[in-house]
Formats: structure tokens, sequence, C-alpha cells
């Protein structure tokens, strides 16, 4: 029988609509999942892709099925099993065969498996994968991150299923070992971002304005047509526009108001800080979820508080108006944080990660595929080196016109008593980045006098201790 070009193992929502993208693209490809019976109906399904799937039921028949050096991706549950199955497929592998991770991976578990099969003649790929369950079956966007010559021997059939913005691939080998898994956690963190701030406007929209569900999704989909245009606000129309088959009510109503989060998110945010990055909005998004979750205690506060009366906006056009300008500012901010995080790790790991390519690559096929992203990929392409995203030529000029919108709707919503944590994060965000004299200096009169910790003066004068003595001495 022909061999496989490729082999995946983990036939769940992801690796059974990944091996369908791939078999249709005219890859043969072999597929293995832990209980066998998901492989028997994954194959029943295939219809006319039959023939392009060989479908296994031991590990040693699968990797016999694939062609040699053997590229097999492992999409599974993120985590231990990524360990287990590894350690279980290791016995019948080959020297230069490639193990390639395409889960949601921390990039340091990524890390240590690369560096754990360094003299063992296998190859690990840390592969990040987005674009969800359509995106996997007919485009994804895809961060590869591992030895060049291992790219080169899975380039070919990763860009035949990767999803094309105009033709050009969503898939990039962007550096060594964890690099991929990296972007694939930042691309989550600025997920989590977009995501926040889009529920926020949708809460002032609800809370702040009345507006029901559906009359929100007119909105949102009249901003899709606009500088908004981008998936998540593509599939929020959709969201709030559905309704529910048992109650009848708009289906958003009848869903529990508490975000659940598998650790990307997380990660990014421990990261940023790992790295000395500022990433607040990314850092309220996760928050947002946490407070989300504690639905109890958030109810119980409510009948303790009670809630502040929202007003209504004088003139509802200029406020949607600032509503859309609002969420184009804050989302600046939260996609240049999550940028500034690349930088950082790029140079902490000898990564030399091309930001222009990760943009290119997340134009299409991932869940914050948008316009904006090709904004920022002409950004990055005319300056690939610059500190911060804002301070782009176009994006300076983006934010100059749209900050005032976003300082209007986070005064209204917090008069009004509308939790907008990441709106808010990311104005503070640029009102500190753009503040040539920030306050920092009474902090480091504070950390002088009560540690002697000292402080850098101003006219560089070289005395780096306050006349205040000990501290203790000058409380007594
Ligand atoms: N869903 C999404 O939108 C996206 C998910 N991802 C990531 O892709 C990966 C897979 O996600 P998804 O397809 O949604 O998950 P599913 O829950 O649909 O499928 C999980 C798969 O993992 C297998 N599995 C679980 N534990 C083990 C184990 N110990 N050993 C071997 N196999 C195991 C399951 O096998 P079995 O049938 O035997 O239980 C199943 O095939 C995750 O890392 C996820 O974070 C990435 C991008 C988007
Ligand atoms: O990677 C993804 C999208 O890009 C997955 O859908 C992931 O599960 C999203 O993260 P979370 O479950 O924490 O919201």
């Amino acid at each position: 029988m022909e061999q496989a070009e490729i082999g995946l193992i983990g036939l769940g929502v992801m690796g059974a609509n990944l091996s369908l993208n791939i078999a249709e693209k005219g890859n043969k490809i072999a597929v293995f999942n832990r209980t066998p019976e998901v492989t028997k109906k994954f194959y029943a399904d295939a219809g006319e892709l039959q023939g392009q799937i060989i479908p296994c039921e031991t590990l040693e028949q699968f990797v016999a099925s694939i062609r040699p050096p053997r590229p097999i991706i492992i999409m599974i549950k993120a985590g231990d099993p990524v360990d287990q199955q590894m350690e279980l497929l290791k016995p019948y592998l080959s020297n230069g065969d490639i193990m390639i991770d395409a889960g949601n991976a921390n990039f340091r578990d990524t890390m240590r498996r690369f560096d754990n099969l360094k003299d063992s003649g296998l190859t690990f790929i840390g592969m990040g994968v987005s674009g969800g369950e359509e995106g996997a079956r007919h485009g994804p966007s895809i961060m590869v991150g591992g030895t060049e010559e291992s790219w080169k021997r899975v380039e070919k059939v990763l860009t035949s299923i990767s999803a094309k913005f105009h033709g050009e691939p969503c898939v990039a080998w962007l550096g060594e070992n964890g690099a991929g898994h990296f972007v694939k956690t930042i691309h989550n963190g600025i997920e989590y971002a977009d995501m926040q701030m889009i529920a926020e406007i949708y809460g002032i929209l609800r809370d702040g304005l009345g507006m029901s569900a559906s009359e929100i999704g007119e909105v949102f989909g009249r901003w899709n047509a606009g500088r908004l245009n981008s998936y998540l606000i593509e599939i929020s129309e959709k969201v709030l526009k559905a309704t529910d088959p048992i109650s009848g009510k708009p289906m958003v109503d009848v869903i529990v108001d508490a975000a659940g989060q598998k650790g990307t998110g997380k990660w990014s945010v421990i990261e940023a800080q790992n790295m000395g990055v500022a990433a607040t909005a990314i850092e309220a998004a996760v928050a947002g979820r946490v407070l989300s979750s504690q639905r109890t205690e958030r109810l119980a506060a409510e009948k303790l508080f009670g809630l502040p009366k929202a007003s209504k906006p004088q003139d509802g056009m200029a406020f949607l108006a600032d509503l859309e300008n609002a969420l184009l500012a804050a989302k600046i901010g939260a996609y240049a944080q999550g940028f500034a995080v690349m930088a950082a790790a790029s140079k902490e790991f000898n990564w030399n990660l091309p930001m222009p390519i990760i943009a290119k690559i997340w134009r299409d096929g991932c869940i914050i595929r948008s316009q904006f992203l090709d904004e920022i990929t002409s950004a990055f392409t005319k300056d690939p080196d610059v500190p911060n995203l804002i301070v782009t030529p176009a994006f300076a000029d983006m934010v100059k016109e749209t900050d005032g919108a976003l300082r209007r709707i986070v005064s209204y919503a917090t008069m009004s008593g509308l939790p907008v944590p990441a709106l808010a994060s990311a104005l503070s965000y640029f009102d500190a980045y753009r503040r040539g004299r920030g306050t920092a200096n009474l902090i480091q009169a504070q950390r002088d006098f009560f540690g002697a910790h000292g402080f850098d003066r101003l006219d560089g004068v070289d005395k780096h201790h306050g006349p205040w003595g000990s501290g203790l001495a000058t409380l007594a």
C-alpha cells in the first residue's frame, strides 16, 4: 500500500478537521486515536476522502504506514498527555522522524521536549494552530517553531492546508524550539483582550443603553463593514442574533456569564511579567475571566451594594460612533502590548521573531484575523524594529484620532458603574506610555526612604540618596 506523507494522532475537534483538510489537499495521511472507536467513526464519516486516509488501530501500524522521515502531528489535550503520547510513540520511530505537537502547549514545555530529543536522532516541532474547528478544516493560521531543516520537511503539506490571505499562505517558520508555541500563546493573549473589549462594549450597549441582543448584533454588523472588520466582530453579530431553540429567547441571554479558560491567556500574562513588559489589557482580560467565574460572590455583592443607575447618552448616534472608535483605540493598545511581549521574548530566547511575518500569517485563518492585522503588517514591514506599534506613523495617527473617544467611553462607563477593565487599561497604558514625566520619582524616593535603594537624579549629580536619613529614625 502507498505510504502516507504525514501522520496525525488525536482525532478530537481539531485533529479530525485538520486530518480532513490534509487529506482534501491531496496529501495521504495516517491517523490514530487513543480510543479506537473514534478512529473508526472518523474514517466511516470521511466520505470521498477515505482514499487519502489510512486509519490505524495500533501505534506500530500507524508508524509503519508513514513514509520516513515521518512527520507526525500530535493534536491532543495539552500538558502531560503530550509527554505520555510521545513516550508511547518513541519506540516505533527512527532517525529523522519528526514529532509535531500542534496543541496549545506552554512554550516552556516545548523547549523541554525539544531539548530532551536533541541527541536522540528524533526531531521536535512545536506548532501553534489557530482557527478553531472551521479553521482546522478549511485553512488555519499555523505558527511553526523548530529547526529550519525539520520545517523544510513539512513546509509543503502545511502550506497546502493553511489559510490564504489574498493568495499568501498563513503559515511560517518563526524560529527555533519554542518560538511557534510562544507566538501562539501571545496570539491567544491578544484574543483574550480582543474578546474582553468586545464584551465590555456589549455591556455598555446592553446595560447602559438598554439595547436588546439583536439590536447590538445590528451595531456589530455595521462595524464589521468598517475599520473593526474582523472575525471576532463578525461572530459576535451572529451570536447576538441567534435564538435559543429551547426558550425562544436570544441565545446570549440564557448563557451563564462565567468565562472558561484553558491557560494560554494566563501564560501570556506570566511571560509578559517575566520579560518585564506591560501587557495591561491582556492582564485585565484574564482577570476579567477570573472575576466572571466568581458568579456566586458577584450575585451576593450585587445584593449588598446594588447597582449605580446608568445614564442614557444624549446623542445616541455620536455615542455609537465613540464606541466604535473607542474599541479601535483600545484594540491598538492590546495588540501593541502583545507584539511588545513577543519582541522581548525574541531577544531573551534568540529567536529573531519576524514581526511583519507574524502579523501577515494572522491576517487569515486564526481567531483574531482581521483587516486591522493587514495594517499592522504594513506598519511592521516599513519599520520591523519599532519599539512599539503605537509609535508607527499609521498607528500614531489612528491613536490621535480615536483616543478621545476611548476617554469619553471609559468615563461614561465608570460614572455608570459599568465594568470596562480592558478598555480602561488600554487607555491608562497609552496615557502612561506617552507621558515623558511620570510619577515613579515618588516611588523611587519611597524605596530609598524605607530601603536605601537609591535613585538616579535628573541633573546627573552623583548623589543617590535623599535627605531622610534612616526612615525609621525620621518616623520616630
Ligand atoms: N478547540 C479549539 O478551538 C482549539 C484547540 N487547540 C488545541 O488543540 C488541542 C486539541 O484540542 P481539541 O481538538 O479541541 O480537543 P478535544 O477535546 O476535541 O480532543 C482531545 C483529543 O486528545 C486525546 N487525548 C486526551 N488525552 C489523551 C492522552 N492522555 N493520550 C492520548 N490522547 C489523549 C483525545 O483522545 P480520546 O478520543 O481517546 O479521548 C482526543 O483525541 C489542545 O491542545 C487544544 O488546546 C488549538 C487551537 C484551537
Ligand atoms: O486556541 C484557541 C483559539 O485560538 C482555542 O480555542 C483555545 O481553547 C482558546 O482559549 P480558551 O479556551 O482559554 O478561551
